[in-house]
């Protein structure tokens, strides 16, 4: 009986990826804004399905299916096939759960979803051991991982641990490389006074040949591809906030599963003052952890809070002592790392999940807002103002 419901399950999901996925080119009209993966990169997409070296497994090809529904079809409005129609009840259920998204925003994940598959498919080995991780391409990020803790650390101190476009590249590939090593726990962390200063402003004054234009596209993506990697990270990731905080570093924290804070850090978003919107998928976490108008204080009109406070709102779990913050959270940390690392995943798991595929149409609506609002001119004059040390927040 086993063999037979196998059998069937492996018939049927591999037509999952068989007619269906396999539409080259389908004429859809594209709408939307420009951000979002345009109709040949999901053709792509499609055709780069095919040619996964690995099966990528039922959930995720009923996932797959069920955007490409979405993205070609628009929201579910069949009729749900009856109790005995296991197969095309299941198909349906999946495509009927993503309701109302947009067939742009279905697009793109789908997008998101191939290229994942894709990079991970291509990763050389699924438990690299911490000796083996590559390490970042510059002093700025140091990673280790001790006592079943990755650590990840910003690491340039004199400049407050602003993130270069460099920092963006290796922090994704720590993450990428801690969900596969042997740790049971991730954490980021700042060295000196600050935690993080945010995106390093001068990562503005490197015009590519296309200029403007194709700098505000690659940092769009590589922003999108970024807050994916926290967005997706399957363990216990923990922020050990050792100073203020501002901009991405703190719009992230809503990706986090614990952020201890020392009672020096402070939180700050100042995107009206930059000319700039919400990232991190903050437009969607923090009314969600916080309330609206507290959210709206921050990110509208960039009220940076106190540690206590971002701790009453919940953006913080606990606020220690600067004296002791370093032993106590360590203390706790490897405490932690103890328990059974598979109990903890699943456990993330079952939290997090149901709100994946939100958080990613989320991300990509934001990366697609700045990606505008890099080229404006409230922007440019503000990133100018800090830059010619006229202004500082
Ligand atoms: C591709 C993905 C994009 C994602 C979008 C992300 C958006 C954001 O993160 S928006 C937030 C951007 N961050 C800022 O606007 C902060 C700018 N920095 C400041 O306002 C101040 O430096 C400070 C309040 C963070 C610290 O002030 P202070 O304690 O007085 O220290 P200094 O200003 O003297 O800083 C020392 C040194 O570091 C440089 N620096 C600090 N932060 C940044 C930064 N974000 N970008 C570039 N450079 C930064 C500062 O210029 C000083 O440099 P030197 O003068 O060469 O010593």
């Amino acid at each position: 009986m086993a063999g037979l419901a196998g059998r069937f399950a492996r018939r049927w999901f591999s037509g999952l990826l068989g007619s269906p996925l396999q539409v080259p080119a389908l004429g859809l009209h594209v709408r939307g804004p420009a951000m979002l993966a345009s109709q040949k990169d999901f053709n792509n997409a499609v055709s780069q399905v095919k040619l996964l070296k690995e099966d990528p497994g039922n959930e995720v090809k009923l996932k797959l299916y069920a955007l490409y529904k979405q993205a070609t079809e628009g929201p579910c409005n069949v009729p749900k096939p009856g109790m005995l129609d296991f197969i095309n009840k299941t198909k349906w259920d999946a495509w009927n759960a993503l309701g109302s998204l947009s067939k742009e925003a279905a697009r793109q994940n789908y997008v998101d979803l191939v290229s994942r598959l894709s990079a991970s498919s291509e990763s050389p080995s699924p438990e690299a051991p911490a000796a083996d991780r590559k390490q970042p391409e510059s002093d700025s990020l140091v990673v280790t991982s001790e006592d079943g803790i990755t650590t990840i650390r910003l690491n340039r101190p004199a400049k407050k641990n602003a993130l270069t476009t460099q920092m963006y590249h290796d922090i994704i590939a720590a993450l990428q490389a801690a969900s596969k090593d042997e740790s049971a726990i991730t954490v980021l962390t700042g060295s000196g006074d600050y935690y993080c200063s945010g995106n390093d402003l001068t990562n503005f004054t490197h015009l590519p040949a296309g200029g403007l234009e194709e700098m505000a596209r690659s940092a769009a993506a590589l922003l999108r591809d970024f807050v994916n990697c926290f967005i997706d990270f399957p363990k216990p990731l923990v922020a050990v906030v050792n100073g203020p905080a501002v901009g991405i570093s703190v719009t992230i924290l809503g990706l986090f599963d614990v952020v201890y804070a020392t009672d020096r850090a402070s939180f700050h978003t100042p995107f009206s003052h930059l000319g700039q919107s919400p990232e991190g998928c903050s437009s969607y976490t923090f009314p969600k952890i916080m309330g609206s108008s507290k959210a709206a204080e921050m990110l509208l009109f960039g009220k940076k809070l106190t540690a206590q406070e971002a701790c009453a709102q919940g953006l913080v779990t606990e606020v220690f002592p600067d004296g002791t913050f370093q032993k106590e959270v360590w203390a706790r940390l490897k405490a932690y790392s103890k328990l059974p690392p598979n109990a903890m995943r699943i456990s993330k798991q079952i939290i997090r999940n149901r709100e994946k595929e939100k958080l990613h149409a989320v991300n990509a609506e934001e990366s697609s807002v700045l990606r505008e609002r890099w080229q404006s001119d409230e922007c440019m004059n503000a990133i100018a103002s800090f830059l010619s040390r006229k202004a500082k927040l």
